[in-house]
Parts: C-alpha cells; sequence; structure tokens
C-alpha cells in the first residue's frame, strides 16, 4: 500500500478571516481528509465527526495532560498552573473530576431552580420596561450569568467585572500568540491574582460551590492543595462560556421566527434548543490534544508529542453525521454533539449551562410574542470561542 501524503495546508485558523466564518475552512478541513498537517503551526488538524470523537475518546492516544492548547506543557511552561480537569489525565484527573461532577450533578442544581427563574423574570421584565430594542449581549446573554454563578460559586461581590476578561484570555490563551493574546496580555497577572484570590477558603460564602469543593477537602475526596484549583476551574469556565452559549441560542431564535413561536407553544422544546443551538454554532469550537506515541488516524501517522488540534464546531456540522448540518432545526434529536466535548472530560458544567438556558428562555418566551435581529450584529473575535460581540434586538 502505497504511503499517501497526508494532506497540508498553509491556513490560519486562527486569523481573522476564519475567526470571522470559520465554515467553508471547516469545509475544507473535512473534504482533505481525516486529517490535515497545518504548517503554520506543525499541528495535525481534525474536522470529521468519526475522527475527533475517535480522539476524545481515546484519553490515552491523545492526552490533555501536555495542555489543551497550541502550547505544548512538555517543552514550554504553562502560563499558569495547569487545570487539575482540563489539563490533566487519569489518574491525576479523576478525583477532581468525580468532586465537580457531585456539585454540578442536575440533582445538586434543582435548588436553584427556583431562584435562578425568579432572577431571569426579575432581568427580562426590567428590560422589557426600558424598551423593546436593546443589544441582547450586555443585557442578556452577559446580565443573567453575572446575575447567578458568581452568586451559586460564592465568591465577593468585588471584582466581578474581572470574570468576562479572565475567561476572554484565558480561552484566547489556548491558541497561538497572535494579536488576540498581545492585546490582553498585560492584563493577564492581576486577572489571574483576582480569580485566584477568589478560591480561597475564606472569601467563600459557606453554601456554595465554592465551599463545597473544600468540604471535599475536608473529607479527604480531594487535596487541601487542590481544592482552589477546582475552584478556579469554576471561575475560569463557568462564565464565558455561558455567555456566549446563551447569545448563540438568542441568536439562533432571532434568526428562526417559527422556531420561536413553536417554544413559546410548546415550552419544554428550551432544553432541546439550547443543545441544538450548542451543535449548530459551537460557542466552543476547538481544543487540542497531545499524541502520546505515534498514532494512526485513517492511513495517517501522528508523530508522538505533537498537536492535535479538534475542530468541535467542524464535526458538529459534518454532512457524514448530520442531515443538513447547516439548518437550525428544533425537530432535529442534537444528542452525540461535539459542542459539550466527549468521554472522560465531556464538559462538567454542561447542567448548569442548560438550566442556565431554560430559565433565560422561559422569561423571555412567556413574555414576548416575537423576537428578531434590530441592527448589525457583530462577532467577537476569540481563538476559541465563536463569540457575539453585539445582537440588536427588536422583541414584539
Ligand atoms: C454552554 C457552555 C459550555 C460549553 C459549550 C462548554 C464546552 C466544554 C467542552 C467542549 C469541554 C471539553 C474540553 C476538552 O475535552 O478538553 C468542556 C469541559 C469542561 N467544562 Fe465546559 N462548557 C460550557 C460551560 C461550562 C460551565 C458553565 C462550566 C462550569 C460551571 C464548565 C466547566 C467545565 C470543566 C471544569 C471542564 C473540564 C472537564 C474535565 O476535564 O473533566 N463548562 N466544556
Ligand atoms: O480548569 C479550567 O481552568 C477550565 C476548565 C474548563 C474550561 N472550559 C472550557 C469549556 N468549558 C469549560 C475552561 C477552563
Amino acid at each position: 500500500m502505497t504511503a499517501t501524503l497526508l494532506p497540508t495546508s498553509d491556513a490560519d485558523p486562527f486569523g481573522p478571516e476564519v475567526l470571522e466564518d470559520p465554515l467553508p475552512f471547516h469545509a475544507d478541513l473535512r473534504d482533505a481528509g481525516p486529517v490535515v498537517h497545518l504548517s503554520r503551526y506543525d499541528v495535525y488538524a481534525m474536522g470529521r465527526y468519526e475522527h475527533v470523537h475517535a480522539a476524545l475518546r481515546d484519553w490515552q492516544g491523545f492526552q490533555s495532560g501536555a495542555g489543551v492548547g497550541l502550547s505544548n506543557f512538555r517543552t514550554e511552561p504553562p502560563w499558569r498552573p495547569p487545570s487539575l480537569l482540563l489539563e490533566s489525565d487519569p489518574p491525576r484527573h479523576d478525583a477532581p473530576r468525580r468532586v465537580l461532577a457531585g456539585i454540578l450533578a442536575p440533582r445538586e442544581l434543582r435548588r436553584l431552580r427556583e431562584r435562578w427563574s425568579a432572577v431571569a423574570d426579575e432581568l427580562v421584565d426590567a428590560l422589557l420596561a426600558a424598551g423593546d430594542e436593546f443589544d441582547a449581549v450586555p443585557k442578556l446573554a452577559e446580565a443573567f450569568p453575572l446575575r447567578v454563578f458568581p452568586d451559586a460559586v460564592g465568591i465577593p461581590d468585588e471584582g466581578r467585572e474581572n470574570l468576562l476578561p479572565y475567561g476572554d484570555f484565558l480561552f484566547n490563551a489556548f491558541g497561538p500568540h497572535n494579536d488576540l493574546v498581545a492585546a490582553a496580555a498585560h492584563r493577564a497577572p492581576e486577572l489571574g491574582a483576582w480569580v485566584n484570590a477568589q478560591c480561597a477558603r475564606d472569601v467563600l460564602a459557606p453554601d456554595g460551590f465554592g465551599a463545597r469543593i473544600w468540604a471535599a477537602a475536608d473529607r479527604g475526596e480531594i487535596t487541601a492543595e487542590q481544592a482552589p484549583l477546582v475552584v478556579r476551574s469554576l471561575l475560569s469556565a463557568g462564565v464565558d462560556t455561558t455567555v456566549q452559549a446563551l447569545a448563540t441560542v438568542l441568536h439562533a431564535f432571532a434568526t428562526h421566527p417559527e422556531h420561536w413561536r413553536r417554544l413559546r407553544a410548546e415550552p419544554q422544546l428550551a432544553r432541546v434548543a439550547f443543545d441544538e443551538a450548542i451543535r449548530w454554532g459551537s460557542p466552543v469550537q476547538t481544543f487540542f490534544r497531545t499524541a502520546t506515541t505515534d498514532v494512526r488516524v485513517g492511513d495517517a501517522v501522528i508523530p508522538d508529542g505533537k498537536k492535535i488540534l479538534m475542530f468541535l464546531a467542524s464535526a458538529n456540522h459534518d454532512p457524514r453525521r448530520w442531515t443538513d448540518p447547516e439548518a437550525f432545526d428544533l425537530s432535529r434529536d442534537p444528542s452525540g454533539h461535539l459542542g459539550f466535548g466527549f468521554g472522560i472530560h465531556q464538559c462538567v458544567g454542561q447542567h448548569v449551562a442548560r438550566l442556565e438556558a431554560e430559565c433565560l428562555l422561559d422569561a423571555l418566551a412567556r413574555r414576548v410574542a416575537t423576537i428578531e435581529i434590530a441592527g448589525p450584529t457583530r462577532r467577537h473575535h476569540n481563538n476559541t470561542m465563536r463569540a457575539w460581540g453585539s445582537l440588536p434586538m427588536r422583541v414584539g
């Protein structure tokens, strides 16, 4: 069998053209083969559902412990102590994961539903009282998570405005050191110091997620040294992701009026609509892995130590897996989408995200008959997130 040359591309998936509209690049990537060598960064890209899914499953062959960004922790010091969940392999990954999965389990979140629903109602009432046109990014997608999540973690009020810039920097830092990273690098030390300070036991409210992480340390499920890092994971992961997921689902409904009408008639559709929006928009677009041996994919071989760039968003639009993938379709069954990852690192916060989405969509659907885009929308570029900067919206 002749060894087929690995397809190669000098495209820049972190450049402004692809960040503005990644879909053409994703289509070219899927068409080129199971794996494409991106010469600009010397990494191996996967865009098809079958291979991204297989790589996410195979945590031994495709490790997270050398970092899930472009930087390879085997050769470069990480900019902050690695995450005990996202940037760890078993066995180090296991106990922190078990602890956080327990604290963020659906049954544990039930106690928050009533409060989060009341906050969503209050937020939407106040917004509609001010008029029927607004920018949904600051007024809904950002405002709601910032109203409910920091309180749920139990951090003090002071400095919460640091959460979004910290998350934006963090998600940019998974990519190359391009202009997006350079523009915010000067703030990283102060943002990192503030986030770390919120993880200390004595600043956390007694009944929040943070205190429950420290209680797990008291029970010996994790060590006292690990506890602050697990709290840091919540503060790193818990805001920007849901902000952009909510913006994505609001944009989906504002551009599909027939689906908004259907949601109002069948409110229980909010849950599946959120997952379909995550598949359709994939707010978290990519993550890296590192090959732990010479690993074979299709008839290509990825050399040990090389970085693999998994395009979750491309896999979520792969016509080999999805019918009419570019359609936002409430009748589709979106289960199996890779927008929350898959396997041992699959998003442990997905139930938090779903509860936020249900509360906000429910509050809005009960009050407005129509939502539509009321002006030019603007993307916010980030190396990892597909984000909205502005969504002018009119409700009726
Ligand atoms: C809709 C919003 C969200 C999306 C699209 C999302 C997406 C993802 C993805 C794709 C992964 C897999 C990473 C990998 O395989 O390397 C992941 C992991 C993770 N997510 Fe999320 N996430 C969201 C919200 C959240 C929230 C709200 C939290 C915390 C409350 C959170 C906490 C985590 C953590 C801690 C991990 C690492 C899990 C592990 O490594 O075991 N995420 N998320
Ligand atoms: O442990 C951390 O620092 C960390 C963990 C998870 C994420 N993440 C990404 C998507 N959903 C969550 C980000 C940071």
